[in-house]
């Protein structure tokens, strides 16, 4: 599959997590944890269920506060941000979740236009139509602007939900588990518009997954959550060329079980 080769400048840093410590209780999720996302880049964080990959993602849009450590987002202290600082920011970041919907009582345009309408009221109705067109074509789903949500395949509303996303430009894009739940012809569909995505908006993004063809398609770098750190980071051949027994069993478990 192709993936456009990208000239990742490891001088700018869009997310900057430093020593990032957070417990619940005596459950001590994250120790000391750093991480750098750099411009432009696909970054895939890999990590059994539970080992705190979502409260990664929460800390960074300041919907969690750590114990310890630093968050910086393009640029900004999170945890010195007052709640409508944050809101602006999180606008710089689209979210693409597992449970991100579609409205089922409208129509793909007006489930583009929902966004767009309460995060930039200034915009004429042309306007809202051009960005809503515009961003449908770039996901290649603009034939189906006047159908529901119930007409569309699994992967045509993973898709629309994408281009929910992207209609407000965001810099950053979050995805978490985008292929969960889709057959793997689906999945290599979506990674492919994953990394779209990134070639046509220029966006630099986080992908959480345990689907390691997913990881390997859409990741320029990789880190592995493992026992509250991330131990490895890499190209997906420098993270599994490992006798770490904890990598041979995330291995194993998606490629021969
Ligand atoms: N607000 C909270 N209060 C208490 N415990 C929490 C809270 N949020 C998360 N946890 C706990 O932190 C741990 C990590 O959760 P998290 O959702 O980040 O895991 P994950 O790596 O995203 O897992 P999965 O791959 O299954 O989604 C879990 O044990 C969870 O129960």
């Amino acid at each position: 599959m192709h993936k456009p080769k990208i000239q990742v400048d490891t001088s700018n840093v869009v997310i900057d997590v430093r020593k990032i410590s957070k417990s619940f209780g005596d459950l001590h999720i994250l120790q000391e944890v750093d991480l750098q996302l750099y411009n432009g880049e696909n970054l895939v964080v890999l990590g059994r269920s539970g080992t705190g990959k979502s409260v990664l993602i929460k800390l960074i849009s300041g919907l969690l506060k750590p114990d310890a450590g630093e968050i910086q987002v393009l640029g900004q202290h999170v945890n010195q941000l007052n709640e409508s600082e944050l809101r602006e920011l999180r606008l710089k970041i689209g979210f693409s979740f597992q449970n991100s919907a579609l409205y089922d009582s409208m129509t793909v345009r007006e489930n583009l236009e929902f966004p767009l309408i309460r995060n930039k009221r200034n915009l004429t109705r042309a306007e809202i139509n051009r960005e809503v067109e515009d961003v449908l074509d770039g996901v290649g789903m603009l034939s189906s602007i006047n159908q529901m949500p119930s007409e569309l395949s699994g992967g045509q509303r993973k898709r629309i939900g994408i281009a929910r996303t992207l209609i407000l430009r965001p810099e950053i894009m979050m995805y978490d588990e985008p292929t969960a739940g889709l057959d793997p012809i689906t999945c290599l569909d979506i990674n492919g518009l994953i990394n779209e995505v990134q070639e046509r908006y220029q966006t630099s993004s986080i992908i959480i997954t345990h689907d390691l063809a997913c990881a390997k398609t859409v990741g320029d770098r990789i880190v592995m959550l493992l026992d509250s750190k991330f131990e490895r980071q890499g190209t997906f051949e420098q993270i599994f060329n490992s006798e770490d027994e904890r990598v041979k069993a995330f291995y194993d478990y998606n490629f021969i079980l």
